[in-house]
C-alpha cells in the first residue's frame, strides 16, 4: 500500500530524473503517516516512561500516591491492549488510522496513545518527527528494494523481531535485510533544494 501511494508521486517523474518532492507531497502520505504511527504503537521509541509526585495526590481512577512516589507507566503496554485498540491489537494495522476517505486521523483517545506523550507535555518535535521518518522512507523505498531477511511475516502477521528495553526500545539483533538498489535517481525536496 505504502509502495502504492508513492507511486502517485513518482508517475510524473521519469526515474532518469530525480524525485521532486514538496512538503505538501509528504503531507498527502497518508497511508505512510497511517504505517508510522502503527509501528510506533507496537514498537514505541520510548516504551516506558516515569513521573514523581511533588505532593501527595490520588491519580482519576482512585489511586493514591504519596509525595515523592514514582508513577510509571508503560507505552509498550499501552500500544497492545484491547481496551484502548479492541481485539486486533496485536495486529499490525496502518487502516485503524485512517477514515473512510483513507486521510489520516488522530488516535480515538489521545491520551492512549503517550508516543509522544500527551497534553501539555506533548513532544515539542512530533510533527518534524513524522515529517523526517516520511522523508527517510520515502528516499529509502524509492531508491532500494528491502526485503526482510529469515521471514519477518506476512502483511497480516506482525513482524515481531525480539526487542531489548531501555530508556529507548532497541532491536537486539537488528533486523537483517537485503538490499537492492533500484535503477532510479534520487529524492530532492524541493523546498529545502535537498537531496536525500
Ligand atoms: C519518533 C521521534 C520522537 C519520539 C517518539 C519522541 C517522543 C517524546 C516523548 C515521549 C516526550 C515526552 C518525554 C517526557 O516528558 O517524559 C518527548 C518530549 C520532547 N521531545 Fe520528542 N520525540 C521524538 C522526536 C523529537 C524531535 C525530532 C524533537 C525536536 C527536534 C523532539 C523534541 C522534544 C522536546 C523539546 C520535548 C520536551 C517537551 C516538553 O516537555 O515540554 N522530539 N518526545
Amino acid at each position: 500500500m505504502i509502495l502504492k501511494e508513492l507511486s502517485m508521486l513518482t508517475t510524473s517523474s521519469p526515474d532518469i530524473r530525480p524525485l521532486n518532492l514538496t512538503f505538501d507531497d509528504l503531507k498527502s502520505l497518508n497511508y505512510l503517516h497511517a504505517a508510522l504511527s502503527e509501528s510506533m504503537r507496537l514498537f514505541p521509541p520510548v516504551p516506558i516512561s516515569s513521573r514523581s509526585t511533588v505532593d501527595d495526590d490520588i491519580l482519576p481512577d482512585g489511586t493514591y500516591v504519596r509525595k515523592g512516589w514514582f508513577v510509571d507507566y508503560s507505552v509498550y503496554a499501552m500500544g497492545r491492549m484491547e481496551s484502548l485498540w479492541g481485539c486486533d491489537c496485536r495486529e499490525f494495522k496502518p487502516e485503524r488510522w485512517l477514515n473512510d476517505n483513507g486521510v489520516y486521523q488522530q488516535a480515538y483517545d489521545p491520551f492512549g496513545y503517550l508516543v509522544f506523550n500527551g497534553g501539555l507535555r506533548l513532544c515539542m518535535g512530533k510533527d518534524l518527527a513524522y515529517f523526517q521518518m516520511k522523508l527517510v522512507a520515502v528516499a529509502v523505498m524509492h531508491e532500494f528494494e528491502i526485503e526482510v531477511v529469515g521471514g519477518g511475516g506476512t502483511p497480516e502477521r506482525m513482524v515481531d523481531p525480539p526487542y531489548s528495553l531501555s530508556l529507548l526500545l532497541n532491536m537486539k539483533n537488528g533486523l537483517p535485510v537485503r538490499v537492492k538498489k533500484r535503477q532510479v535517481a534520487p529524492v530532492m525536496l524541493q523546498e529545502l533544494r535537498m537531496e536525500i
